[in-house]
C-alpha cells in the first residue's frame, strides 16, 4: 500500500481579505501557520512518514510544507518544487474582493469562474505586472507558455505532465508521497486522480491546511480516502471556501 496526503497551503492573507489570488505571492497568516503546525501534529500523531515532497513556487505552499516538516522533525526529506504545482491563474481577477466581484458581476458569473471546468477568467495583457512572464521566478526559469488566465482544465493541462512524470514514477516504486499545494491545483489533481466528471468536480472545495489522505495500491486504484480531522471539522471549511463570495 502506498500513501499520497495532498494539503491546501494554511490561511493566506488574501483568503482573510477574502480576495482571488491565483499566482499572487502572498504569505500565510498566523492562523495559517497554525493550521500547519497542526497539519504537520496530526501528520506526526499519526506515524504518517513520506520519501519525498512537492510543492509550488508560491510562498503560502512553500511555508506551509517547512512548517510541516519541522513538526514532523522531517526537514531533511528531499522537496522538489514545480510551477506547475501553483494555484491555478486567475488572471484579470487576482487581487479583486470576491465579493465586490459577484455584486458587479452576478453570484452565477463568480461560481462560473471559480468552480466551473472550462470557462476561463478574464485574462490579463502581457504588459501586466501580474503577468508571471513580467516576474522574476518565471522569467528566472525560462518557464515556456505562461498563462494570462486559466481555466480548471488549463490547469490540469499544465499540471498533468509534472504528476506523470515526476510523482506516478515513484508512486509505482511504492514510495509516500506528500504534496502541497493550492485549493485549484489540488482539485485538479483529483480531478485526474478519482476520473471525476466535469460536473462533478464544480462541487469540490478544498478547505486549507487538513490532510487528506489517499491509500493507493500498485496499480494506483484507490483503496481508501480520508481527511485527517473530524467530518463536521471538514464541512464547515469546505463550505467557508464554497461561500466567499456571498
Ligand atoms: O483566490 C484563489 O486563488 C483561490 C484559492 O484561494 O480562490 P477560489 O477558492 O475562489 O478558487
Amino acid at each position: 500500500m502506498v500513501r499520497v496526503v495532498l494539503i491546501r497551503h494554511g490561511e493566506s492573507l488574501w483568503n482573510k481579505e477574502n480576495k482571488f489570488t491565483g499566482w499572487t505571492d502572498v504569505p500565510l497568516t498566523n492562523k495559517g501557520e497554525q493550521e500547519a503546525k497542526e497539519a504537520g501534529e496530526s501528520l506526526k500523531e499519526k506515524k504518517m512518514n513520506f520519501d519525498v515532497a512537492y510543492t509550488s513556487l508560491l510562498k503560502r505552499a512553500v511555508h506551509t510544507l517547512n512548517i510541516i516538516l519541522d513538526e514532523m522533525d522531517m526537514c531533511w526529506l528531499p522537496v522538489k518544487k514545480s510551477w506547475r504545482l501553483n494555484e491555478r491563474h486567475y488572471g484579470k481577477l487576482q487581487g479583486l474582493d470576491k465579493k465586490k466581484v459577484a455584486k458587479e458581476f452576478g453570484e452565477d458569473q463568480v461560481n462560473l469562474w471559480r468552480r466551473s471546468y472550462h470557462v476561463q477568467p478574464p485574462a490579463l495583457e502581457v504588459s501586466d505586472e501580474r503577468y508571471p512572464g513580467n516576474q522574476m521566478p518565471y522569467k528566472m526559469l525560462g518557464v515556456p507558455n505562461l498563462p494570462l488566465t486559466e481555466s480548471l482544465q488549463d490547469t490540469v493541462s499544465r499540471f498533468l505532465p509534472f504528476f506523470r512524470e515526476e510523482v506516478e514514477p515513484n508512486i509505482h516504486k511504492g514510495k509516500n508521497i506528500l504534496i502541497v499545494a493550492h485549493g485549484n491545483s489540488l482539485r485538479a489533481l483529483m480531478k485526474y486522480f478519482e476520473t471525476m466528471s466535469d460536473d462533478e468536480i464544480c462541487e469540490l472545495n478544498i478547505p486549507t491546511g487538513i490532510p487528506l489522505v489517499y491509500e493507493l495500491d500498485d496499480d494506483l486504484s484507490i483503496l481508501k480516502k480520508y481527511y485527517l480531522g473530524d467530518d463536521e471539522t471538514v464541512k464547515k471549511a469546505q463550505d467557508q471556501v464554497k461561500n466567499q463570495s456571498k
